[in-house]
């Protein structure tokens, strides 16, 4: 195919068409291959035995036991009922003759149909899907098998890859299931012609006669019934009984129910749970309108359904509107059988019908006057176990059957076969034109006359030709009929030692005509014949009455193995198959010398303890088998041994030369510390990090500490060395903090200003008062970033004493600018020599109210120290405190009061905001 084609195709497509795909290489068709396939089944199933149970245990909380009795021991006996059957199934099946085709092989070919659809159910997954797919490949087939979740493709899915599936075209489609589904399955499948088996359910009913052991009954009824929680194809789903014995009926049920599963249903392992939440509300619905006599507990969350019987059910209650399919069992009363057989027969065909009583009559009219897929009387379920017996329904329960030859034949063609020869064309005439009244009479006698030569003794064909004789004489006088009848005859006789078939003599037609004549019978008997097997090649030619002990020796005859070996072969052929082929031949064993037959012998071979063999091993030797275990498992250099450190398996000649890399290999500590468990692969790191024994250095060595000791004796340096290791750290400590104010300064100095102009906002303010105020020494001054007078100019600061400074401690806001040592003072004229303002903003809303700054304004003194040029190495910035009194500020101690400052929204949320303009004079900007 296509590999582009292959790839567009949808998951359904591709899975059937690659068993399609399989089926026409053939491979499937031969017999050898067919038992492998399902030797290959059968140990699968006995393989996962545990993990089909354990999956079941989840599904329907079945018991560990539950699955192998109830499913895969039913299997593993189809399996081994096919392998054993499977050649004479598949074998010609003859067929019995008319007089028209007397030489002729008349028989039946079973032939794969081709692709198989399978499509199983949840309740019992297994028996439903491997089932039928027994019978598939037992019949040549490929498959494609959906259960409900590469000859034989598993495709899963739910209801839309079903119906995906169903578009594609099979041989058969072998469908489990309920009738619904059922419907849509013959309607896809009628696109395509494709015969169908539908295994379907239905409502079984169960007729309790009242002669019968009731409590055998009743034991064998609530097994059925309960089993699988009721969820069972063939589970009796009503009982019908006779008002009078109702009551004992549950009695017994309910006796029964506690046998089984205890008092409480719900902690016996044996009893199971409904599917799912839907078909527990069905279920639970369907009560609606009976009564319940025993059980009815239930349990939603858990799917818990108890065993359940219910009494005196009316045929219109709910509960017998549908298949119940669960553990409820309506109890109705009839009169007696015939009203059983009335209900029964008002009602859609069955899956199966159970009958209950000890008088055989009452079961046969029973089985007699109803219909159903099964029948079983006094028991219930079994009949599924019975491979001989077909499995299925009829009308509504299902079409079709399986289990044993059954499934065989349902997925086999089942080929008429006629094979004439071109010869005997006298015996035509009788049906060719012009057609006569006399031609019409012999067609008669030859189509109508059915014979079946198995028990046919000589005498009595001898007779039989002599009755044919006679009637030729009495038929009109034509020769060459009579020639044609006489060349039948010979056929006839050559035919039955052939066939060896049986007797079914009804003759004749024309009674009246027949009359014995001796000296025909020895005419016949005398005419020149060929041998039967002329077209063989057999050249013997004599009297008719010589055939016989022509055959007896004739190499082209069939005859039976002399050793009953069962073979059936011509005469030639025998000293060939009794020599090399027959399973009972006699042989010696040429390295035991032990005799066998040749079954036994096959299995010997290969086997033979004294055989010379080499070693499987290839490692060259030669010996008898009986040594070569002791030699594979303790001699050969190429036995596989694990290493005893990784594990992995070796040849045993490279199992050193592997150890000498192994990465698990144990070593020994270069240094001897004499750590234990050290491995190839952990060396390394060992003598890094691990091993006591190696030189590690101080841990303050980034503190500048050189000290370089075994592992073990760092402890004892740090206690040594504490005094050394504080002072470097008290360096480290030292040289972080001028690099922290570095880093401080250059932030400052990019988030500064350079415009003359410095907004600076002071949060948290009444804190900051109360802080200051609640000291009882010193003042607390905040400083605002440097800023530039203009770019490239001063560098200047504002200080501010939220509690006041100098006269306006205590009672005022104090503010303060300071020049301080900056980039460009070299460049600068001095003293600083610019108008300076401050301002207390007014954080009003100007839509409401103008705001009220207060602002204060001066022109540097050239006197004051700070408006000479900084000193280059003064402090950059003054914060953490400013010692010199070149740094000491210019302004004004009582700013603003704290009094005035409440007047107006000077402080707004809890921040104040001052504002200090540097005027610069234009020409120094031009400069
Ligand atoms: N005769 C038997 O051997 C046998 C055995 C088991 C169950 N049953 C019957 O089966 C019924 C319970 O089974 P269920 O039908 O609930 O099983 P289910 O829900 O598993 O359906 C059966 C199969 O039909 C497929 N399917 C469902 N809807 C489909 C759709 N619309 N188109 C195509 N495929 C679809 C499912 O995927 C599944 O593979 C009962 O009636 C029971 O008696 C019969
Ligand atoms: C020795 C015990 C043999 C027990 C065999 C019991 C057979 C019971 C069959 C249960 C039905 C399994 C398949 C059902 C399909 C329909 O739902």
């Amino acid at each position: 195919m296509n590999d582009f084609l292959f790839r567009s195709m949808s998951r359904e497509q591709k899975a059937v068409e690659r068993a399609r795909k399989a089926f026409l290489t053939g491979r499937s068709q031969s017999l050898e291959y067919r038992i492998t396939q399902l030797k290959n089944l059968l140990r699968f199933i006995r393989e996962r035995q545990k993990e089909i149970a354990e999956g079941l245990k989840k599904d329907l909380r079945r018991s560990e036991c539950g699955t192998p009795l109830y499913e895969t021991l039913g299997l593993e006996n189809e399996i081994n009922l096919a392998v054993r059957n499977l050649k004479e199934w598949a074998a010609p099946r003859p067929v019995s003759k008319s007089m028209m085709t007397i030489s002729d092989q008349v028989y039946i070919q079973p032939e794969p149909l081709g692709v198989v659809l399978v499509i199983g159910a949840w309740n019992y997954p297994w028996a439903v899907t491997i089932g039928p797919l027994i019978g598939a490949i037992a019949a040549g087939n490929a498959a494609v098998i959906k259960p409900s979740e590469e000859l034989y493709p598993v495709v899963t899915g739910g209801v839309t890859e079903t119906q995906e599936l169903l578009k594609q075209r099979f041989d058969h489609i072998f469908y489990t299931g309920n009738g619904t589904v059922g419907k849509i399955i013959m309607e896809a499948a009628a696109k395509h012609l494709t015969p169908t088996t539908l295994e379907l359910g239905g409502k079984s009913p169960c007729y309790i006669d009242s002669n019968c052991d009731l409590a055998i009954a009743c034991r064998r009824v609530a097994w059925g019934k309960f089993l699988n929680c009721g969820q069972t194809c063939i589970a009796p789903d009503y009982i019908l009984c006779e008002p009078s014995m109702q009551d004992r009926v549950i009695e017994e049920l309910k006796k029964n129910i506690k046998d089984f599963y205890t008092e409480d249903p719900t902690k016996c392992l044996d009893y199971g749970r409904i599917i799912n939440q839907r078909h527990f509300k069905r279920l639970m619905a369907l009560l609606e309108g009976s009564t319940i006599a025993v059980g009815g507990e239930n349990n939603e969350s858990d799917c818990y359904i108890g065993p359940t019987i219910l009494r005196d059910v009316k045929p219109d209650a709910k509960v017998m509107q549908e298949e119940i399919f669960g553990p409820l069992l309506p109890i109705l009363t009839v009169s007696g059988a015939d009203e059983a057989i009335k209900f029964i027969n008002q009602r859609e065909k069955p899956l199966a019908l159970y009958i209950f009583s000890s008088d055989d009559k009452l079961i046969k009219r029973m089985i007699a006057e109803t219909s159903s897929g099964g029948v079983v009387a006094n028991d219930c379920l079994m009949h599924f176990s019975v491979s001989s017996l077909p499995f299925g329904g009829v009308g509504n329960s299902g079409m079709g059957c399986y289990h044993g030859k059954h499934g065989f034949d349902n997925l086999s063609h089942l080929r008429g076969c006629l094979i004439k020869k071109l010869k005997m064309e006298n015996v035509n005439k009788m049906r060719y034109p012009p057609h006569t009244v006399d031609k019409l009479g012999w067609a008669r006698f030859f189509i109508l006359k059915h014979v079946d030569f198995g028990s046919l003794g000589r005498m009595m064909l001898l007779a039989l030709m002599v009755i044919f004789a006679a009637v030729i004489v009495q038929a009109p006088n034509s020769m060459e009929f009579n020639m044609a009848l006489s060349n039948a005859l010979c056929a006839f006789t050559a035919d039955m030692a052939y066939t060896e078939s049986k007797v079914n003599l009804n003759i004749p037609l024309w009674n009246e005509e027949i009359f014995p004549d001796m000296e025909l019978e020895q005419q016949i008997l005398s005419l020149p014949i060929r041998c039967i097997h002329s077209e063989e090649g057999c050249r013997w030619t004599a009297q008719n009455k010589l055939l016989q002990a022509h055959l007896s020796v004739c190499e082209f005859n069939v005859v039976s193995c002399p050793n009953r070996c069962s073979v059936k072969l011509l005469r030639r052929e025998l000293p060939e198959h009794m020599q090399h082929d027959c399973a009972k031949r006699k042989l010696h064993c040429d390295h035991c010398g032990d005799e066998f037959t040749g079954e036994a012998y096959e299995n010997h071979q290969g086997v033979c303890p004294e055989e010379s063999v080499y070693c499987e091993n290839k490692c060259g030797a030669r010996m008898v088998r009986r040594v070569l275990g002791q030699h594979s498992v303790s001699e050969c250099p190429k036995r596989k041994l694990p290493c005893r450190y990784c594990k992995k398996e070796f040849l045993y000649d490279t199992l050193q030369p592997h150890q000498q890399q192994c990465p698990r290999f144990p070593m020994q500590c270069p240094n001897r510390c004499g750590t234990p468990g050290i491995t190839r692969e952990t060396l390394m790191a060992h003598v890094k990090e691990g091993c006591s024994t190696a030189m590690v250095l101080c841990p303050f060595r980034e503190a500048g500490c050189k000290h370089k000791c075994p592992k073990t004796a760092v402890g004892r340096h740090l206690e040594e060395a504490t005094h050394t290791h504080l002072s470097l750290l008290s360096g480290v400590v030292n040289r972080q903090r001028l690099e922290l104010r570095e880093l401080r300064r250059a932030v400052e100095e990019l988030s500064g200003s350079r415009d003359g102009t410095l907004l600076w906002k002071l949060t948290d303010f009444s804190q900051r008062l109360q802080e200051v105020k609640s000291r009882t020494s010193g003042s607390l001054e905040l400083f605002s970033p440097a800023f530039y007078s203009h770019n490239y100019g001063y560098r200047l600061q504002v200080s501010a004493f939220p509690n006041g400074n100098g006269s306006g401690e205590g009672s005022h806001l104090s503010v303060y600018i300071r020049v301080l040592p900056g980039e460009y003072d070299g460049l600068l004229e001095w003293p600083f020599p610019y108008r300076v303002s401050f301002s207390l903003l007014d954080q009003s809303d100007p839509a409401l109210t103008k705001p009220q700054h207060i602002t204060e304004t001066f022109i540097p003194d050239p006197t004051w120290k700070n408006f000479q040029r900084p000193r280059p190495g003064a402090l950059g910035s003054v914060r953490g405190g400013c010692l010199d009194e070149s740094m000491l500020g210019f302004g004004y101690p009582k700013f603003i009061s704290h009094e005035e400052m409440k007047k107006r929204n000077y402080i707004r949320d809890n921040a104040i905001f001052i504002k200090a303009t540097i005027d610069v004079v234009q020409k120094i900007l031009n400069s």
